[in-house]
């Protein structure tokens, strides 16, 4: 049935009130004597009728910027027979075109980021499943990498992986993935993050800076989101090859990462502080860098994006399918300048590379960052001076990514890099994890991950302006 304007239904409240409820394709309105609620009909998550009584769940903002969630409104209803078809159209309304009722696997770790998944889950997140009628299947980590042993073996007929956490424990479950005996299988069954942890990067990148943090609008995107194809990225470091999904840094942007690990119980203002504290030593970072690089002119670059938006290919652009069976050449063998390799080695405040455009709330380091082009975002933040890099995360340009333009910040699309330091003090973070200062290479596995999103794509980025869309 599609839906212009339903029938009315009218309902007699627990308090006796008369509330009338009809809805279109995009909005559910509740008319209650003069006033009139509008909820967006992605908000809208269950409408069940049994036994002449009508309860409708959804989500909605109390606050114009506050977090969303969930509403019940429940009733006696007066033309009951009508009202089986009409919640049931307006089921097929609110979940055109996504499965209903979803098979998740929940994973909780209870020491992320301020240590509140668990009452989170119970209090807010599992009564928002429970109204979509999902089924669940709740394991709590208890040790590092248990998410590792659990998604090696997970059964894939699971709709969606969902982890209360922070971006750590989606890093060890991509590593059981690819562990598992049908890895390919295993990498196709989408992953929402439900922000829990410090940074929450991936909820950032995939609900936007407003709705980033809204443990709701995650759950949300759980019950109504669709499979969004990433690329991953192969770590090697000697014979050893880990999955990376979001960033590798060296330099000031590891130890900011690593040297605040104790300061977990601020959130994510660990990072900011973290960062202002290696500028106070403001140490470079010494490294040979060599990247396949397949752009690094920024406006270019841009442009890529800007036709990305417009709906068009990236022709020459877009790097070839991948897969984990395939790997560029072991790293004693040279590189070739011709093939697009090239070299640099001039004095570095740090290296990030990565995607996904936040890496935290205060700063959108891979704004041009697309989630499947089949390339690694590297920027190489040049040792000049401190006052240029403090400028990265001041209010204005840390948040909104516009650090990329920076002179001082050099900014490639690859499909490989290799790292050889010349120094064994300090870290290599990968995905926030510490992994030696050793030699070690990373190459795109093009397309290999998947990720729930509510848009199809980053919900911000150097042109959406670090807003929605
Ligand atoms: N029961 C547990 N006890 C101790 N550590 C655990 C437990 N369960 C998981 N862990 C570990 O907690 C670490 C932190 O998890 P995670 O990265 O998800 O949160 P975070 O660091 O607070 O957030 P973010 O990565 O967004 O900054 C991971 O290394 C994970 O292995």
């Amino acid at each position: 049935m599609t839906v212009e304007s339903a029938q009315e239904l009218t309902v007699t409240s627990q308090h006796g009130k008369l509330l009338t409820l009809s809805f279109t394709d995009t909005i559910l309105f509740i008319k209650q004597q003069e006033t009139q609620a509008k909820i967006p009909i992605r908000q809208v998550i269950g409408a069940y009728y049994s036994e002449t009584s009508l309860d409708v769940y959804f989500l909605s903002k109390e606050k114009k910027k506050g977090d969303l969630s969930l509403v019940k409104v429940e009733g006696k209803v007066k033309d009951t027979n009508n009202a089986e078809n009409w919640s049931n159209a307006l089921m097929d309304v609110a979940y055109q075109g996504v499965k209903r009722c979803r098979k998740l696997k929940v994973l909780i770790n209870p020491f992320g980021g301020k240590g509140k998944a668990r009452s989170i889950f119970n209090k807010v997140v599992e009564p928002i499943f429970r109204a979509a009628r999902c089924s669940l299947d709740v394991t709590y980590t208890t040790h590092h990498k248990h998410a590792v042993e659990i998604t090696k073996e997970l059964c894939l007929d699971y709709d969606v992986f969902v982890i209360l956490s922070g971006d750590g424990l989606i890093h060890e479950a991509l590593n059981g993935f690819a562990l598992h005996a049908q890895s390919a299988q295993a990498f196709k069954i989408p992953i929402a993050q439900i922000p829990t942890g410090s940074a929450n990067a991936t909820s950032l990148n995939l609900l936007g800076l407003e709705d980033g943090f809204d443990v709701s609008a995650a759950a949300l995107n759980v019950i109504k989101g669709r499979p969004m194809k990433v690329d991953l990225f192969a770590f090697t470091q000697g014979d050893t090859r880990t999955i990376s999904f979001m960033s590798q840094a060296l330099g000031l942007m590891a130890e900011l990462d690593i040297g605040t690990n104790n300061w977990r119980w601020m959130g994510d203002t660990r990072f900011v502080l973290g960062f202002l504290r290696g500028l106070i030593t403001y140490k470079s970072c010494p490294v040979t860098l060599q990247i396949k690089v397949a752009e690094q002119d920024k406006s270019k670059i841009v442009e890529a994006l800007r036709l990305k938006h417009a709906g068009k290919t990236i022709g020459a652009q877009s790097a070839s399918e991948n897969s984990l069976e395939e790997s560029i050449p072991p790293l004693t063998q040279a590189v070739d300048e011709k093939d697009g390799w090239i070299t640099y080695d001039q004095p570095m405040l740090f290296v990030y590379a990565g995607q996904g455009p936040y890496i935290s709330r205060d700063l959108m380091q891979f704004p041009v960052s697309l989630p499947e082009d089949g390339f690694i975002d590297i920027a190489v933040q040049e040792h000049t001076n401190r006052l240029e890099a403090l400028k990265a995360v001041t209010d204005d340009i840390g948040p909104t990514g516009q650090a990329f333009w920076k002179d001082s910040q050099h900014y490639f699309k690859a499909t490989a890099y290799r790292v050889r330091p010349q120094t064994s003090k300090g870290y290599v973070t990968v995905d926030g994890e510490a992994f030696p200062l050793e030699d070690f290479q990373v190459e795109v596995l093009k397309g290999l991950g998947t990720f729930m999103s509510p848009y199809g794509h980053y919900a911000a980025d150097l042109l959406r302006n670090g807003k929605n869309v």
